[in-house]
């Protein structure tokens, strides 16, 4: 089995009395997508977020590709390439789809936006860029503004811009989120794609998502993980059924 990108191990955190994250650990290997559900309140969201470096653990710890990361912020875990999302809203309408991959292209190498301007005549973003175009299907296209792309190719500019950040693993919270029935279905193609560049761990609560797309899925129930398996697995564990996914399953 391949060595772990992400491992956490053991990882606590309370909010006064409620302990939202109760001895937790799971890894996330290369390749796969691991789900992690769980009712409202379950502690999905606070999981990601101590995992992203956005809130501290009270105890346990969190590994990435073989590095304690625990004493990093948000910051330097993005630069790691942990990606907390794919940051679809910063794709710019009024730029081209070259403009906006060279723009991916020089966030990942951590300069500011501020300098905007001389990034879109940098030629040394041009050949990255052009590069994570063609990779995603869109050669071609460069010099169309993505207020202009149909809805597909929208999408891939997308992924084009996710794979220009470089990223190691990404942690995608509730992706799906206030999406209709064709984003959804879109979102679900991509993540499918997106996985073997790096691997995902997914909180989302659309079940046909999650079931069409996890290689792996964790249940988290009162801040404890109460099973891992494969989409087969949890959908006959028992206590699953009764604690989470009810008569639906
Ligand atoms: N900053 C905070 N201060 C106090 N309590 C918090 C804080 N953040 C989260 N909680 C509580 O911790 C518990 C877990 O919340 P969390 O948002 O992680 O759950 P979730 O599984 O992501 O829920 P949902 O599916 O509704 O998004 C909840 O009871 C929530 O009210």
């Amino acid at each position: 089995m391949p060595e772990p990108i992400l491992t956490l191990s053991h990882l606590s955190k309370s909010f006064g009395a409620l302990k939202a994250t109760d001895d937790v650990s799971l890894d996330l290997r290369p390749g796969e997508i691991h789900a992690l559900i769980g009712p409202n309140g379950a502690g999905k969201s606070t999981l990601i977020k101590q995992i992203a470096g956005e809130i501290r653990p009270d105890s346990g710890s969190v590994t990435f590709e073989g590095q304690a990361i625990d004493d990093l912020g948000p910051a330097d875990r993005a630069r790691l390439g942990l990606a907390r999302s794919f940051q679809v809203s910063s794709v710019v309408p009024g730029f081209t789809v070259l403009q906006n991959v060279m723009l991916a292209v020089q966030g990942a190498s951590g300069a500011s936006f501020r300098f905007i301007r001389p990034a879109l005549s940098d030629r040394n973003l041009t050949a990255p860029a052009l590069f994570h175009i063609q990779h995603s299907g869109l050669d071609g296209r460069e010099t169309v503004k993505a207020a202009d792309l149909a809805h597909g190719e929208r999408r891939r500019l997308e992924i084009a811009m996710a794979l220009a950040m470089r990223p190691r693993a990404f942690l995608l919270d509730e992706p799906m989120a206030g999406m209709g029935a064709e984003g959804a279905h879109d979102l679900t193609a991509i993540l499918a794609e997106l996985k073997s560049e790096a691997p995902i761990l997914l909180v989302e609560h659309d079940m046909d998502a999650v079931f069409a797309l996890a290689d792996r899925i964790s249940v988290l129930v009162y801040g404890k993980v109460i099973a891992t398996g494969t989409v087969d697995e949890i959908r006959k564990n028992p206590e699953v059924r009764r604690s989470y996914l009810g008569e639906e399953a």
